[in-house]
């Protein structure tokens, strides 16, 4: 009951008293007493589990059924022979216990026959198979309440960066192909429900409305109408549209004449359309939505640039040049030159195609498997590693010597950088599910940095290579939303770009972001190669000294 609460309006006693209204406090409590993340959704190679985990539900269900339908078969044999026997009786009741047998068979059915009978109403499988549930709890990878969450946040991450129409989605397209099957009522419910708890109003209505549209067409309902226009109503109220909410709660009203907080809520908009208060108190939301953190323009250019919209310069683009390069004539680069594509002029983006073979991608894909794990951003205050929902994928770290594709990898790296990987970072393999992406970040650490690569003692991170291990069926591509420039992954590829000017700064410029992947799964590894031991290599000019001016 305590999630209907979360609907009332902001209760102004309650600010009076003190206390913060009740449907502040509850989905605040939802954000903060559960574990912050879950790991389901950050990538396929887990959610494939998720399949096994059900396979093994459906056999369960399945015998437990049929186990019923047996139990229930043998119950109505039971209930027809008595049936049978007490409508001959019923027809001559002297005649029929004027006969000793049938006398017996009477005393028989209702005391030894019956008890039978109570035993089979009893369900004995229901314990067998509730304690074979929660073996399975234990056995099994389960999706976490926080998963649900997390599903959901990404499926409408999608639904913004990629501008899908919620009818679409509900239908199971995805810019105009059929992936997979519609969303129920219930489902579009859920996804608002989740919306709702995060203080999304915006999508809450959305999906609230496709619930409300698909609840009319189906037969067998699982939500009840005036849950979703309890939702509803809320939503469009706290986005400013009384009228709407009004009509949506007199609506619900109609269903549940004595439904409490639709009364209260009822007189609530009739007395603000009257006095024309239309403004809401939206200050005790906590914003929890991360992409509302965003600069709004470079959210819209990072959105753009996700859906291959163009953004750079007819000038710019029409200079971009590819040539084959052996990069001053690098030993390692002699019979098989470098495939070499400009993307940008400055900074400098370079894309390398076919730099990583199939074999290698293999190989490196199988390494890094068993140790994927959530990765995590560095928190710029406090120094500490966290996750955080504007990363969302899954990475592990692969050592030189552990394989002697990795060993090449680094040294492919030196051919087309003309730096050392003396003192560059690990192999970092990352994994993206759909839905996964990062947010616009850079690469280099800032200056009010706290304990950025202090540890490391290598300076910090002058280039970055980036290595394409898969395509993707859609969205993914790497965007640089200042400079325009989107890069589709395509397997075998690199993308390589100095982070920090010639002076050491960092170049604001290279901001950049992965987009979400819509359709398919993204597979990227990356070298990041620091400042310690390019002194010969990357000359600083600190003629060239540029300051940072803006942070984030
Ligand atoms: O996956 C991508 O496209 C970019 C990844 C990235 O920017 C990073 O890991 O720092
Ligand atoms: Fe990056």
């Amino acid at each position: 009951m305590a999630a209907f609460e979360k609907r009332d309006r902001p209760n102004k006693t309650n600010l009076l008293l003190g206390m913060p209204p009740v449907w502040v406090v509850l989905p605040l409590c939802l954000a903060l007493c559960t574990p912050l993340q879950g790991e389901v959704y950050t990538a396929l190679s887990e959610l494939e589990e998720l399949l096994d985990t059900e396979s093994v539900l459906l056999q369960t269900l399945h015998q437990y059924i049929s186990d019923q339908e047996h139990r229930i078969a043998v119950l109505k044999k039971h209930a027809e022979d008595y049936e049978k026997e007490h409508s001959i009786a019923a027809r001559d009741v002297t005649n029929y216990l004027s006969n000793p047998i049938n006398d017996y068979l009477l005393v028989k059915r209702l005391t030894s026959d019956w008890h039978k009978t109570e035993q089979l109403m009893q369900d004995p499988y229901y314990e067998t198979a509730m304690k074979n549930l929660t073996q399975y709890r234990e056995l099994l990878k389960f999706p976490t309440d926080e998963d649900l969450t997390g599903a959901a946040t990404a499926l409408i991450r999608l639904q913004d960066t990629y501008k899908l129409d919620t009818a679409s989605v509900a239908r199971g397209e995805l810019n105009g192909i059929q992936y997979s099957t519609q969303l129920s009522a219930g489902d579009c419910f859920e996804l608002g429900r989740q919306s709702y708890n995060s203080y999304d109003f915006y999508h809450t209505e959305l999906w609230m409305n496709e619930a409300l549209n698909r609840h009319e067409q189906e037969r067998s309902n699982v939500t009840v109408r005036w849950e979703i226009l309890e939702y509803l109503a809320y939503s469009t109220f706290m986005q400013g549209n009384l009228k709407k909410a009004l009509d949506l709660t007199i609506e619900l009203l109609s269903i549940l004449p004595n439904h409490e907080r639709a009364l209260g809520n009822l007189a609530y908009y009739e007395a603000a359309i009257k006095n024309g208060t239309t403004e809401i108190d939206k200050s005790e939301q906590p914003s929890k939505a991360v992409t509302a953190m965003l600069d709004p323009e470079e959210r819209e250019r990072y959105h753009m640039l996700c859906r291959n919209e163009n953004l750079m310069s007819v000038q710019i683009n029409s200079k971009l040049r590819c040539r084959y390069t052996n990069n001053n004539r690098n030993p390692l680069l002699l019979i098989a030159p470098l495939k070499e594509e400009e993307a940008y002029f400055s900074p400098r983006i370079i894309l390398y195609r076919d730099v990583l073979y199939d074999n290698e991608i293999e190989v490196i894909k199988r390494m890094a498997q068993p140790r994927l794990k959530r990765a995590t951003v560095q928190n710029y205050k406090t120094g500490e590693l966290e996750f955080a929902d504007y990363r969302i994928s899954k990475s592990a770290w692969l050592k030189e010597h552990e394989d002697v594709v990795v060993a090449n990898v680094a040294k492919r790296v030196e051919a087309m950088t003309g730096l050392t990987t003396e003192t560059s970072e690990e192999l970092q393999v990352v994994n993206y599910g759909v839905g996964g992406h990062y947010d616009p970040h850079y690469d280099f650490a800032r200056t009010e940095e706290i304990n950025a690569f202090k540890s490391l003692g290598t300076g910090n991170r002058i280039a970055t290579v980036l290595f394409y291990m898969s395509d993707v069926a859609q969205g993914g591509a790497t965007v640089f939303p200042w400079l325009g420039v989107a890069l589709q992954p395509v397997k075998g590829t690199a993308a390589v770009w100095f982070n920090l000017y010639p002076s050491g700064n960092g170049d604001l410029r290279t901001r950049h972001a992965a987009c979400p992947v819509l359709q398919g799964s993204k597979w990227v590894c990356n070298k990041w190669l620091h400042e310690a031991g390019q002194e010969f290599r990357r000359p600083c000019d600190p003629k060239e000294n540029i300051q940072e001016t803006t942070s984030s």
